[in-house]
């Protein structure tokens, strides 16, 4: 039988290449073998969060112990030889290395000490080697410390039991201690077990708002070994203000006034803010509207900054709602005309007719308003506002966190027969698609999100433009009635700050969310992503789950895993938020108690955690061969068959 040409699996370029990786037939053999033998492995872990909203230090508590996947293994291969309490003591020690160590030194001295480290590492080799058994020891070799990847695998390879092995094992271990090398052996495994216990993380969304150190959950993103991202509305103001968007810029400002968090601008990303204070300060006062909202724990840093706050957040307020005023007439195909708010403000009045309803406004802050022309900036304000957005697009730090926002991220993914997506599938009260006309084009299902997937990568290649429809569509993402990323039909800032009436605060949902609950309405989704209905499962994160609710929807086909770590949001949500992790066996879902502090975790000798609930157990144990990294591989193994049969033709 004629084979076929290896140009019609791959072009030339790539055949070149890999000729050039696989230059013998026996070389192209074993990578056959290898890559074979890869596929009978056993599935890797993923581990789903969301919603982190500027907590790291919540954040990386769940990193370090894999939402729990850290206790399981312990468990899984130490139960009756380790004791409830040593459990516990070697789960913080691999969590906290640094801290736990230096917490038994103050306990622990002498021999007894070099006896802690000898106990600690035997059980951290075990704990390893159960972590690593799911890989290949290449792979295995990328997770170790490189200067102590030698000695690591000689433990990991090795039996120490064996006779022949025996006093080269145990030099091993006293020069350790001789050395001085326990300690960094110790952290450096502690690091590794943590790297392989979860092997890819998907962040759903919200990296950004309302916490006080999104920077430095950018920065332990980036370092992380494998991550992807899929955007929130959160996410896409910071983006949008990269991209160019003076509104999106404007909005998370206020949104970092709001929550006493302007140093996120000023200190860690080196924005300077100062002609917006001096312009507040001479033109706004006191208003207990615009108060900042603290959260427990949170304190000012000096005498009157809460005023001057307060006189900030309304002047960034106000210029956020006149170009609020602007975008919305620039753009009738936002359709968000009753939006225009400071357009229906009776200023003699002072009221508001929404919706032809007139509500009386309190608190208001209208001096640099021009009643006849509302939505027009003062020079200053525009001088400003021009400053602030060169600042922001030419912070170094900044951009270099939105690049890797940028390109590992996306309005929606799918990965291993699921559906990640940070809100929702706009649809209409009676579960169609939502139609959205932009552009005079037609865009609805999964068309839409492609639509406005295209139109971000566009905005934020082209930062100069700042008001043409792309930069704009970053706005409307934000808050439009048919964004996938808010899916409420508007967002009430304006009536929250300026009318008593809690009525007017209301912010209807997308018919989504009560749809989202039914099963034939999530396999319809996921056909529309071509994903299978009865495997597949769709991951939402945006909206916090309360204490006593089920994040799990849907006959499991609905998993919403608000990471609900926002401590302004944990009085109504009672939890330190959900997330969820897929193994070998299936799906659970976790749910975290309130994190408090490192310190406290190893004061007390307990982790703290959290409920674990399995949503679904599989009947086969998966394997990579089951993944989307296992089609790829498959699809490499058939490019190099061919490869071995056109050798063999020659
Ligand atoms: O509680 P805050 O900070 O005033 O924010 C409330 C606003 O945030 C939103 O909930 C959007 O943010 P989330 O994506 O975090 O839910 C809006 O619907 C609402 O108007
Ligand atoms: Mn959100």
């Amino acid at each position: 039988m004629e084979q076929p040409s290896i140009n019609s699996h791959i072009d030339a370029f790539s055949a070149r290449l890999i000729r050039q990786k696989f230059p013998t037939k026996q070389a192209v053999i074993t990578e056959i073998m290898n890559l074979k033998a890869i596929l009978h492995l056993p599935k890797a872990t993923e581990h789903f969060v969301s919603d982190l909203h500027g907590e790291f230090d919540a954040f990386d508590y769940v990193l370090r112990n894999g939402s729990g996947s850290i206790k399981q293994k312990i468990h899984a291969h130490m139960d009756g030889f380790l004791t409830p309490r040593h459990i516990e003591d070697l789960a913080i020690l691999v969590y906290y290395p640094e801290d736990e160590i230096d917490h038994q030194k103050k306990h622990l001295h002498g021999d007894v000490l070099d006896q802690w480290y000898l106990d600690v590492v035997s059980r951290l080799l075990t704990l390893l080697q159960a972590a690593a058994s799911k890989y290949t020891r290449s792979k295995v070799r990328k997770a170790l410390d490189p200067n102590f990847a030698y000695i690591t695998e000689e433990f990991l390879y090795n039996d120490a039991r064996d006779f022949n092995k025996h006093e080269y094992s145990s030099q091993l271990l006293t020069d350790m201690l001789s050395l001085h090398q326990a300690e960094p052996f110790i952290i450096a495994t502690c690091y590794s077990i943590q790297r392989l216990v979860v092997d890819h993380l998907h962040v759903v969304g919200d990296v950004y708002d309302r916490g006080d150190q999104p920077d430095k959950i950018m920065e332990r993103l980036i370092a992380y070994p494998s991550v992807d991202i899929q955007w929130g509305n959160h996410d896409i103001l910071w983006l949008g203000a990269m991209a160019g968007s003076k509104l999106c810029m404007l909005t998370l400002l206020r949104i970092c006034a709001r929550y006493n968090n302007l140093n996120i601008v000023e200190d860690a990303y080196g924005i300077n803010l100062r002609h917006l204070v001096a312009f507040a300060e001479q033109h706004y006062g006191e208003n207990p509207s615009f108060c900042p909202k603290l959260v427990p724990g949170d304190s000012y840093s000096f005498t009157g900054e809460k005023e001057q706050l307060t006189r900030i957040h309304q002047a960034i307020a106000i210029m956020q709602f006149k170009l609020e005023g602007q975008t919305i007439e620039r753009r009738p195909e936002f359709k968000m005309d009753a939006r225009n708010l400071l357009r229906q403000i009776d200023y003699k009045q002072q009221t508001l007719t929404i919706d032809g309803k007139t509500y009386p406004l309190e608190n208001t802050c209208f001096q640099m308003i021009d009643p006849k022309n509302p939505n027009k900036l003062t020079p200053e304000e525009n001088e400003i506002i021009n400053s602030l957005l060169l600042s922001f697009q030419n912070s170094t730090k900044l951009k270099r966190h939105l690049d890797f926002m940028l390109h590992k991220g996306s309005l929606y993914k799918c990965y291993n027969g699921n559906l990640l997506v940070h809100g929702c599938l706009p649809v209409t009260a009676d579960g169609k698609w939502q139609k959205v006309v932009f552009n005079g084009h037609t865009y609805a299902g999964k068309q839409l999100l492609d639509f406005c997937q295209e139109q971000i990568e566009a905005a934020y290649a082209h930062p100069d433009q700042t008001d043409d429809f792309a930069t704009d569509l970053l706005w409307y993402l934000w808050e439009g009635e048919h964004s996938p990323l808010f899916g409420k039909k508007k967002m009430t800032t304006f009536e929250r700050y300026f009318i008593k009436d809690k009525k007017a605060h209301h912010e209807e949902k997308n018919a989504y969310f009560d749809l989202r609950k039914d099963e034939k309405f999530c396999q319809n989704i996921l056909v529309e992503f071509d994903l299978d209905p009865h495997s597949g499962h769709i991951i939402n994160g945006h909206t916090p789950i309360k204490k006593g609710q089920s994040g799990i929807m849907a006959h499991t086909k609905m998993l919403v895993i608000d990471g609900g770590y926002s401590k302004a949001y944990h009085h109504t949500t009672g939890i330190g938020g959900c997330t969820l992790l897929y193994n070998s066996y299936g799906l659970q879902l976790v749910t975290h108690h309130p994190f408090t502090s490192k310190q406290e975790i190893i004061e007390k000798r307990h982790d703290n955690l959290s409920k674990i609930k399995t949503v679904n157990q599989v009947e086969r144990r998966k394997k990579v061969a089951d993944t989307d990294t296992g089609k790829a591989l498959q699809h490499r193994i058939e490019v190099l068959r061919v490869l071995l049969n056109e050798d063999d033709a020659i």
